[in-house]
């Protein structure tokens, strides 16, 4: 009461000394910006400036949901060295549907069940969108190409660009491209060998992915694996823009920060200029080639982009070509690296599933390199199938996205969704989520996806379609897309989902058919790196030996408890 009293007293003799001499304008512009900020204060006590308030919706913390004006701002920043564990841990403690809120950017619905990715991905498809901030954070580094467009656009890359993806070119790249990269990792593996040496996994799968992406779609040759041990100009100038395109997801003010801190907008764009040389050279090369060149090998997927023309004759520019080729590096490249890069990490902590994948593959593959075709990768290898299936289950190399309601909407649940909001998802923690996946979500556990062939229980050790040696495992049994969706699901499915499968798994099967692989001993945890797919923080020491056992033919338990 005193302190009321007292501060009424205060009040009056300063507005009695205010009344005596005139205001300056510059205290009333101080005295505006003070009411302003008090009733901005009051207006979004604990949520972000403009946006509404929603008592509807859970907060990300129920008791604090959100600091007045900047909302989760601070949540999200303290949390940007572990935003997945964070999140993850919020959704065990409040639900599969939290929200926050974030200056400049507005409400985000943050969502856990496969229910909801049917929704956003095909029921309402057309309402949820990559949207303009989305496009504000990416375009300096992805342009307007297909992982930032919508609409009439995103179905014009699309359609020129699914044109490449055939049952014919996957034949070919297993039969081919696969294998020659497969035998230029050995050579890399076979001198660290003679060394003495460990190999980092993580740098060596990176390099293996760009060189052969490179080739088989824009054909330039990075020569990354081959090369010395030393920077590598193009995968370090993209490790560093990924870097930054996800940092800019938790802090709405990048455009501000990156301009501050010493050399970071330099270096940014230096990155942004590596990139538009690569690609200017892979467009100049291809301009200069004589249709006798052309003839002489295979159409890519620079092919199809450079020859489209549009109704009205137009084609692409130069420009737009750069754009296509940094989409592409964008998907192809790192992608496929970081699930190899995590299930070589789960197959070295897991002997027992090591044990049977390589048991598999010579069983099946019955220690030649010449049987591994298109068919096979498909139908014939169910464990090495589940094993990367469950890797990405659990790493996810895309493992966290957002899209924008161009609607107002009722999901499933009958939360709301209104027009301009943001949807955002993990493939991470959905696939750690366990209402969705049982008890055992958070474990490695490949026979998930299997399930037994021969109900009779005849133990049949040769297939007789093919007369090859039959996997002990059973048979793989995919899951719906919108409960397994690292490679997206419904209109906008991963349009390489094949390519990758086939990629990891016949390098797969060529390793572990020549090398044995342990982790150096005393090897850390594995952490996970910023960025808009899911590096390891650190290197994935390992050394590689020989396999001098010729293949294993202990079957070891393979079947999941129920
Ligand atoms: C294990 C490897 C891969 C995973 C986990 C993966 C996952 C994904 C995911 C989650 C998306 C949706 C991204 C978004 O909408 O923001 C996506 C889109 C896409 N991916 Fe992949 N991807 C992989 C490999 C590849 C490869 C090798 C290629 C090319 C050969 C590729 C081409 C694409 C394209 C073109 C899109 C855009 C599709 C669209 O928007 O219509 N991906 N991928």
């Amino acid at each position: 009461m005193a302190l009321v009293m007292a501060g009424i007293g205060l009040r009056r003799l300063l507005e009695r000394q205010m009344a005596k001499r005139k205001r300056t304008p510059i205290e009333y512009a101080v005295l505006a910006t003070i009411v302003c900020f008090v009733a901005a204060i009051i207006k979004y006590p604990n949520r972000a400036v403009f946006t509404n308030a929603r008592p509807d919706l859970k907060a990300l913390k129920r008791d604090a949901p959100g600091l007045p004006l900047i909302g989760n701002l601070a949540d999200m920043l303290s949390h940007r060295e572990d935003p997945l564990d964070y999140l993850h841990k919020t959704f065990q403690e409040h639900g599969d549907v939290i929200s926050i809120t974030m200056p400049m950017i507005g409400r985000a619905i943050i969502l856990n069940r496969p229910e909801f990715m049917e929704h956003i991905f095909k029921t309402n498809f057309d309402n949820y969108v990559k949207g303009d901030i989305f496009r504000w954070n990416l375009t300096d580094i992805l342009g307007r190409g297909i992982f930032v467009a919508d609409h009439e656009e995103w179905r014009f890359h699309r359609k020129t660009a699914s044109n490449i993806f055939t049952t014919k070119l996957y034949r070919s790249l297993v039969e081919g491209a696969f294998k020659s990269s497969a035998e230029d990792f050995s050579t890399v593996l076979d001198s660290a060998i003679a060394a003495h040496k460990p190999v980092d996994l993580q740098d060596k799968f990176l390099k293996l992915t760009l060189d052969a992406f490179g080739k088989l779609t824009f054909g330039l040759d990075f020569k990354a694996l081959l090369s010395e041990d030393g920077p590598n100009e193009f995968g370090d100038a993209f490790d560093f823009l990924t870097s930054a395109a996800d940092a800019r997801l938790s802090n709405p003010f990048w455009f501000i920060t990156d301009r501050i801190i010493p050399g970071r907008w330099k270096k940014h764009w230096d990155c942004i200029g590596i990139l538009n040389e690569y690609a200017a050279k892979a467009v100049r090369i291809r301009r200069a080639e004589t249709p006798e060149q052309a003839e002489t090998r295979k159409r890519d997927l620079l092919d199809h982009f450079i020859n489209y023309k549009s109704e009205d004759g137009t084609m692409l520019t130069d420009r737009e070509l750069r754009d296509v080729f940094v989409n592409f590096m964008m998907a192809g490249r790192d992608t496929t690296a970081q699930a190899l890069i995590w299930q070589f990490y789960c197959l070295m902590v897991n002997p027992r599933i090591m044990n049977n994948i390589v048991h598999e593959i010579d069983t099946v593959l019955e220690g030649s390199t010449e049987k591994i075709t298109y068919e096979v990768l498909m139908n014939e290898l169910p464990y090495v199938k589940a094993v990367l299936h469950e890797t990405l289950r659990l790493h996810p190399p895309v493992s966290k996205n957002v899209k924008q309601a161009v609607d107002d909407d009722i999901l499933p649940d009958g939360t709301r969704v209104y027009k301009g909001e943001f949807i955002a998802y993990s493939n991470w923690c959905m696939g750690r989520n366990k209402a969705v996946w049982g008890i055992d979500a958070e474990q490695f556990v490949p026979e998930r996806w299997l399930v037994s062939s021969d109900a009779s229980g005849s133990a049949m050790t040769v297939n007789p379609a093919t007369g090859r040696g039959l996997s002990p495992y059973g048979k793989f049994k995919p899951e719906s897309q919108f409960k397994f969706i690292a490679f997206n699901a419904g209109p906008r499915l991963c349009l390489g989902m094949t390519f990758a499968q086939l990629e990891a798994m016949s390098t797969t099967c060529i390793l572990l058919q020549r090398y044995q692989f342990q982790l150096t001993p005393g090897h850390p945890e594995p952490t996970v790196k910023g960025s808009i797919t899911l590096p390891m923080k650190e290197a994935l020491m390992t050394v590689v030996t020989k396999r001098t056992d010729g293949p294993v033919r202990v079957p070891l338990a393979s079947q999941r408890k129920e």
